[in-house]
């Protein structure tokens, strides 16, 4: 593609030289480590560094056109292209150069606190066994059809991002479904990504070290629904869970045609004498005036919602309720969202990953609904994160389990001692256990525990790593939990 093509896309921009000379894009980069001969380098203030300051090495490396948001000199031989944010103008150039490939697929965005990996997971599962292509980003990896590839964030930046739908549109991708986080909402990630449905999972505490207040985080989520669509009638929906208050402000506020979902208020699906087990759930379904009855294998009451979401999402997009419904009853769960590890001394353990107040108090509640023994619960909480989560999920392990336990999760570059500390100070009158190292704490609620007992190991779920300083280590919860059982059935 000419340069030119490109650089027209943004209307409000001032270019220098005014004549310049055009070029075939070799690649569109917002990192000079990627820069090659005939580039357009994309300048973005980050919050670690400034890519201002790398432009003499984007031009050192080839790179023919420089997009900025500050006033720089002419450099010769280079085009330079001013704007206002960088950010927007980088989401415009990669729509164009990647050909605006999120249009040519059903984009399904998920936002909301918790539940979105596993809305996203029964999504895609309902548009396979539709026989249609599928893709799916988030948290966990990329994937196209079968294939998977790693991710560093949940929401990828926007040229990732792109990247991945101009791969997927070449694999003829009919449905994609995609996390949306609040953080990505707020850097504009998704900025120029064609979303047609829109799903709200719920809004509670998480983040708050980055949005700083419940208000701000709020407003990041609504802007997922409020850039949806346009303010004629359009074909976009709006798939919202109805009993969070939160649902209700952005029902009202979208321009999408909304479909409402939830157990308690009066939804367009609604889901009702949900009976949990511990191999599965059992519940009635109203989708507007027809009924049904689904037994699900996943478990809990929070993955009732997560189903009616996934239900609303496929819904919206045309999929028959029968083959919604048959494909939501065999969904197997997701890796490390409560799964379970049995074993043959009647110890069960289960991994989930639960990492805010929310999320374990709703692990929890699913255990102790079904549990016939004892709950243990080992639970820490990850370094350079939200900060206020930690004496609240504290609060939270030691109120709703019989022996709480505290350990490290990914202490990252804080000292996992002050973390520790600041989750004793929720409990200041309570004597909790703590282990440093997360798998003696796994160890030791095994050999504490009685046939019968249950074990929740909460916050890292399919995680294989822990980040101790900038290094990720090899740390699987649910291969140190399968060692210890084994070490106490040998016993
Ligand atoms: C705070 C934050 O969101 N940081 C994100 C941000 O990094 P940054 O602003 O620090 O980038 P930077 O290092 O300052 O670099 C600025 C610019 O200079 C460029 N650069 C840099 C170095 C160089 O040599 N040359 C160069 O050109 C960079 O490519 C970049 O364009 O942009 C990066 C690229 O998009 C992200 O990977 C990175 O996410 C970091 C890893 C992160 O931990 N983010 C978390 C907080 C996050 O985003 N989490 C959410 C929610 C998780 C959930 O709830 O599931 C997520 O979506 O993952
Ligand atoms: N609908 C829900 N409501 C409350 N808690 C939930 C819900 N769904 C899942 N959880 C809890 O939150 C944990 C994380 O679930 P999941 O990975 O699906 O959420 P997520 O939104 O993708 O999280 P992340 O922000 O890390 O990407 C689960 O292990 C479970 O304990
Ligand atoms: N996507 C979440 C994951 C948290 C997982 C937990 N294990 C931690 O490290 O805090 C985040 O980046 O906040
Ligand atoms: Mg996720």
């Amino acid at each position: 593609m000419l340069a030119s093509t490109l650089i027209s896309e943004i209307k409000f921009k001032v270019v220098s030289p005014k004549n310049y000379d055009d070029f075939e894009v070799s690649s569109l980069v917002s990192d000079t480590r990627k820069v090659e001969e005939n580039s357009i380098f994309v300048a973005i203030k980050g919050y670690t560094v400034d890519g201002h300051e790398f432009i003499p090495e984007a031009i050192r490396k080839g790179a023919k056109a420089i997009v900025v948001q500050e006033e720089i000199d002419d450099i010769k031989g280079v085009t330079i292209v001013r704007v206002n944010n960088t950010n927007r103008a980088l989401a415009i150039l990669a729509d164009k150069f990647y050909g605006s490939p999120s249009s040519s697929m059903k984009v399904i965005g998920v936002t909301g606190t918790n539940g979105k990996t596993t809305v996203t997971h029964m999504i895609e599962a309902i548009f396979r066994d539709q026989k249609d292509r599928t893709g799916l980003i988030g948290t966990m990896y990329r994937r196209i059809g079968e294939k998977t590839y790693p991710t560093a964030n949940t929401t990828p930046d926007i040229l990732t991002l792109q990247k991945t739908f101009a791969e997927m549109k070449k694999e003829n991708v009919k449905a994609a479904a995609i996390e949306v986080s609040s953080i990505a909402l707020i850097q504009g990630r998704v900025w120029g990504i064609d979303v047609d449905t829109a799903v709200f999972t719920n809004f509670t505490q998480d983040h708050l070290d980055y949005h700083k207040t419940m208000a701000e985080y709020a407003h990041a989520k609504s802007l997922l629904f409020a850039q949806l669509g346009n303010t004629y009638g359009n074909d976009k929906t709006a798939v919202i869970n109805i009993d969070d208050e939160m649902g209700k402000n952005f029902a009202q506020d979208t321009s999408a045609q909304v479909l409402t979902y939830g157990i308690k208020n009066d939804a367009m699906i609604k889901a009702s004498n949900v009976k949990i087990h511990s191999q599965g759930t059992d519940f009635d379904l109203k989708v507007f005036e027809d009924e049904y009855h689904l037994h699900v294998k996943t478990v809990g009451m929070f993955n009732v919602y997560n189903l009616l979401a996934a239900f609303g999402a496929a819904y919206a997009n045309g999929v028959s309720i029968h083959a919604i419904i048959e494909s939501l009853e065999k969904f197997p769960g997701v890796k490390g969202r409560l799964q379970l590890i049995s074993s043959d001394c009647g110890i069960s353990a289960i991994v989930d990953y639960s990492h805010t107040p929310d999320g374990l108090l709703n692990a929890l509640e699913t255990i102790n609904e079904f549990a016939s023994g004892d709950v243990y619960c080992v639970v820490g909480c990850g370094g350079d994160r939200d900060a206020t989560k930690r004496p609240k999920m504290a609060q939270i392990a030691v109120e709703y389990s019989n022996h709480p336990i505290f350990t490290s999760d990914n202490p990252r570059t804080e000292d996992p001692e002050k973390i520790l500390d600041q989750m004793l100070s929720g409990v200041p009158e309570k004597n909790v256990p703590v282990y440093l190292d997360r798998r003696e704490a796994i160890q030791a609620a095994v050999n504490a525990a009685n046939p019968g007992d249950i074990i929740l190991i909460a916050g890292k779920g399919h995680e294989d790593y822990q980040i101790i300083g900038h290094t990720k280590h090899h740390f699987d919860d649910a291969e140190k939990a399968t060692k210890a059982l084994d070490s106490r059935e040998g016993r």
